[in-house]
């Protein structure tokens, strides 16, 4: 299986292109968890196909490390622009992407020299913000902010949006105290939420800047989530911490996003992608 491997802020993932490799439909999620393992596969944090659809100019489908679908990510969008860009399964800088979460817009920001693909923004849509939408169990508040969550000996007070896929953020005074690895897995499987949920951590250095950790539904740790920096700053808002219409400077543990809820009520998410390597995988069964 010819594959690419790419990272959006150290958020790394395997890219297969399907136009080319026609990947049964039925190995997908083990193959995420093989393709991941950094012991026996190639080490990532999920795997990201790349796809025709009926609908928009490419489709996205994302797998975490442990198998399970997910309907959005923002890194994997930056990327996957990148590369239809680069290699030409796409003609214009501006592209439509279908997720399972939805269709978004993409457009590239070229290297003036090499006329390669730097930046990347991408209108991520409206945040979702029903209890049902997200989903998020025992609410019936619409927006979820400052909601009373339960996890062992301790209450959290979190705010919950839907980017296409489930994020509950979290305020706290020193982002290097935020108990990412104790309480992160506790929230990701909690009954309040159904389709389990990304956890992430926020600090306000100002209005229009904040430190942010993820644990991520399905990867655990990962150095930078797109959409829970999307969730982040839409959280920051429904909050009165920053302003709507405002760029916020997101410092995330692989690098920085800018991110801007805007007016019209749409997400917009500029940030990098990088290629790391091309190569070929050789699925377990089939190894010498
Ligand atoms: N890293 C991604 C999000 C990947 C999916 C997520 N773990 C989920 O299960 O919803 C991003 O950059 O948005």
């Amino acid at each position: 299986m010819n594959f690419t491997k790419m990272h959006g802020l150290g958020n790394q993932y395997i890219f297969v292109n399907q136009f080319a490799e026609a990947l049964a439909e039925e190995d997908l999620s083990s193959l995420a968890v093989e393709v991941s393992d950094i012991y026996t596969g190639v080490g990532s944090d999920g795997l990201i196909l790349i796809d025709a659809s009926a609908e928009a100019d490419l489709k996205m489908r994302i797998f975490n490390k442990d198998g399970s679908e997910a309907k959005n990510c923002g890194n994997g969008l930056r990327c996957v622009a990148k590369y239809a860009y680069e290699r030409k399964l796409v003609s214009s800088r501006q592209m439509s992407i279908e997720t399972l979460g939805g269709i978004v817009r993409a457009e590239v920001h070229l290297h003036p020299g090499t006329g390669n693909v730097q930046q990347i923004t991408v209108d991520m849509g409206s945040p979702r913000l029903a209890p049902a939408d997200i989903p998020v169990l025992e609410t019936e508040k619409k927006p979820v902010v400052q909601e009373p969550l339960i996890v062992g000996e301790e209450t959290y007070l979190m705010t919950a949006v839907s980017m296409g896929n489930p994020h509950a953020v979290f305020f706290v005074e020193d982002i290097q105290q935020a108990p990412l690895t104790t309480a992160g897995p506790l929230i990701e499987k909690h009954a309040r939420f159904p389709e389990s949920v990304n956890v992430e951590f926020v600090e306000m250095v100002s209005p229009t800047e904040m430190h942010f950790r993820v644990w991520e539904r399905g990867s655990g740790i990962t150095q930078a989530c797109g959409t829970g920096a999307c969730a982040a700053v839409t959280a920051a808002v429904l909050n009165g911490f920053s302003e709507k219409g405002k760029e916020v400077l997101v410092h995330l543990a692989g690098g920085d996003l800018r991110i801007t809820w805007d007016d019209d009520d749409h997400v917009w998410m500029k940030g990098p992608a990088e290629t790391i390597c091309d190569g070929i995988y050789f699925p377990k069964g089939k190894r010498e």
